[in-house]
């Protein structure tokens, strides 16, 4: 992606120290990686910092732009991965015709992820209640309090970022109160970030409440897991919700682009050029098949689930969790998938409106 004239220096996210980067014009890291003080010291040539994610909570920004060094990071890239991890959760643990006629589902943080999920789950015809208090003090409408969302929602999705101070931090937003708050039977999916749920409050809440079922991709103090965790949930995954190709891609695109800008070269080719077909590309189906089953074809969040479960139990957990991650699997977006043999109907009407790509008989 880089051209011959760049000196390219991997170095494992977790380990990168200050020295690295002297003399170094570009840090490019991913959210393992803290940026701040210590990693900047000597940093004396920087002109660019980027992320390849959505999250920044691992990046100070104050000190780099004390500093004066352009940050930039990937704003959406993999928004549709995670929105379709939780679709993959959701109609896995709950029966479709359930779904569309009784259940309402809570979205808390509606921005890139949680705007595409709403999306997906109004076209689809299942209720949806927001809460984005930052939002709603810009003045849009729409929203709910969270209490009001944690006592109606069925299903209650966290997809705020971290954040510590100012007006509507996150940190442990919900916590022991909100536990209790919780809907009778509700399923709770954390796919934004492992500290936006205090998890030993998390932990209480299950023996109290045996009807609360939980979803985490994300865990506090990662990698190092809370295994009594692991084993009280429905579906643990090592924080691959974002793990799609599309989304790899997307967000390593976009600093490539950044990048140019920096430093006045042509712009990359464009994203989709660099997209290779999907292993499994089309299916022909017959109008038997359910939406879950063509899910499950395209992302099954058990894979996920079995792998970490498999991970915990050894002293040397962390390593594992980073290893899974490391050598994730190629996960492909449900659009890259093409679904043929259908008439017009109800059945194609759902797949197309889950993102899948029809091409109807
Ligand atoms: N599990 C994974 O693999 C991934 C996790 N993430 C996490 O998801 C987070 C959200 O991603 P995006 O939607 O793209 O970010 P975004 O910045 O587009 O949207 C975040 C939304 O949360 C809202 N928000 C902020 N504070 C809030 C509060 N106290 N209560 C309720 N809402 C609040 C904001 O107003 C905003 O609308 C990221 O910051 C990242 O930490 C993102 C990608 C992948
Ligand atoms: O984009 C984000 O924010 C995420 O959480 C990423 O999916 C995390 O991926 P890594 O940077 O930890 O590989």
């Amino acid at each position: 992606m880089f051209g011959a004239d760049v000196d390219l220096v991997k170095v494992a996210g977790r380990t990168l120290s200050a020295e690295y980067l002297k003399g170094a014009d570009v840090l490019l890291v991913r959210s393992v990686t803290q940026v701040n003080d210590a990693l900047l010291a000597q940093a004396n040539q920087l002109k660019m910092v980027g992320t390849a994610t959505i999250g920044t909570d691992h990046i100070d920004q104050a000190s780099l732009d004390k500093r004066g060094i352009p940050f930039f990071s990937a704003p959406g890239c993999n928004a549709n991965a995670v929105a379709e991890y939780v679709l993959s959760v959701v109609f896995s643990l709950r029966e479709e015709e359930a779904l569309y006629n009784h259940l309402t589902v809570g979205i808390v943080g509606v921005g890139n992820v949680g705007g595409r999920l709403q999306q997906r789950l109004t076209a689809l015809g299942i209720k949806v209640l927001l809460n984005d208090p930052p939002r709603q003090a810009k003045g849009e409408q729409g929203f709910v309090s969270l209490q009001e969302l944690l006592s109606r929602a069925d299903i209650i999705c966290c997809h705020t970022p971290l954040i510590t101070d100012g007006d509507f931090p996150t940190y442990h937003l919900i916590a022991q109160e909100q536990l209790a708050a919780c809907k009778a039977g509700a399923l709770i999916i954390n796919a934004g970030r492992g500290s936006v749920i205090d998890n030993q409050a998390l932990l209480i809440a299950l023996d109290e409440r045996p009807d609360l079922q939980v979803v985490l991709d994300v865990w506090e103090h990662e990698p190092r897991l809370d295994e009594s965790l692991v084993n009280r949930v429905s579906i643990a995954t090592p924080h691959i919700a974002g793990y799609s190709l599309e989304g790899k891609l997307r967000g390593t695109h976009m600093l490539r682009s950044r990048f140019a800008d920096i430093f006045g070269e042509a712009p990359p080719a464009a994203f989709p050029s660099y997209l290779p077909k999907a292993a499994i590309h089309h299916v022909h189906v017959s109008d038997e098949v359910t939406a879950k089953a063509l899910i499950r074809l395209v992302y099954d969040p058990y894979c996920d689930d079995r792998a970490l479960r498999a991970s915990i139990g050894y002293q040397d957990q962390a390593t594992r969790f980073d290893r899974l991650r490391k050598h994730y699997p190629v996960r492909r977006e449900f659009e890259s998938l093409v679904i043929k043999g259908l008439a017009e109907s109800q059945l194609s009407n759902t797949l197309k409106n889950l993102g899948f790509t029809l091409e109807l008989a």
